[in-house]
């Protein structure tokens, strides 16, 4: 199968989890007047109910290119995970509906260089994957002594193209 990768939008993201940016005008004037702030636009969650807190850790992944064979998919039951890029390049991602405890029909998406995201608690996701180097991203999820990852190796890997 192939999937066509569509631009990262806020609605076409919505039932996934929330798109971070800089696009119209900010909620709030701070600073003197010298910056614009994006006030609280991500859904965070970090189960505090099972000693869960929250984290920030600095990911270096290696850039991948597409065509992109995704052959694994995965969720964080127990918390969201927040990808934010330390550089300007696109990137790629790929989220799914769950369908009864199992993936379904997967969506890719391609970041504009200016776009972080917040994948909600429990979506079905592709790990993180870069289209450039270095690879940087700060991520922000759940830290706790529990695994908080269930793996979904997909008998029919799918293509994602540009
Ligand atoms: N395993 C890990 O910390 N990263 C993945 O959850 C990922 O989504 O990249
Ligand atoms: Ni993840």
């Amino acid at each position: 199968m192939q999937i066509k990768a569509d631009p990262l939008t806020p609605e076409g993201f919505a039932p996934f989890g929330d798109v971070l940016d800089a696009t119209g005008g900010p909620d709030k004037i701070i600073n003197a007047g010298l910056c614009g702030r994006y006030h609280d636009r991500a859904r965070l969650d970090f189960g505090p109910e099972t000693g869960g807190r929250a984290g920030i850790s600095i990911f270096k992944a290696e850039p991948r290119s597409l065509p992109y064979l995704c052959d694994l998919l995965e969720r964080h039951p127990e918390g969201s995970q927040a990808f934010i890029p330390m550089s300007a390049d696109p990137f790629l991602v790929i989220v799914a509906p769950d369908d009864r405890g199992q993936p379904g029909q997967p969506r890719a998406f391609l970041t504009n260089g200016a776009q972080a995201i917040n994948l909600h608690r429990g979506t079905w996701h592709g790990v993180l994957t870069p289209l450039a180097a270095p690879g940087l991203f700060a991520v922000i999820d759940r830290i706790g002594n529990t695994a908080n990852l269930e793996e979904y190796p997909l008998a029919d890997p799918f293509t994602v193209i540009a």
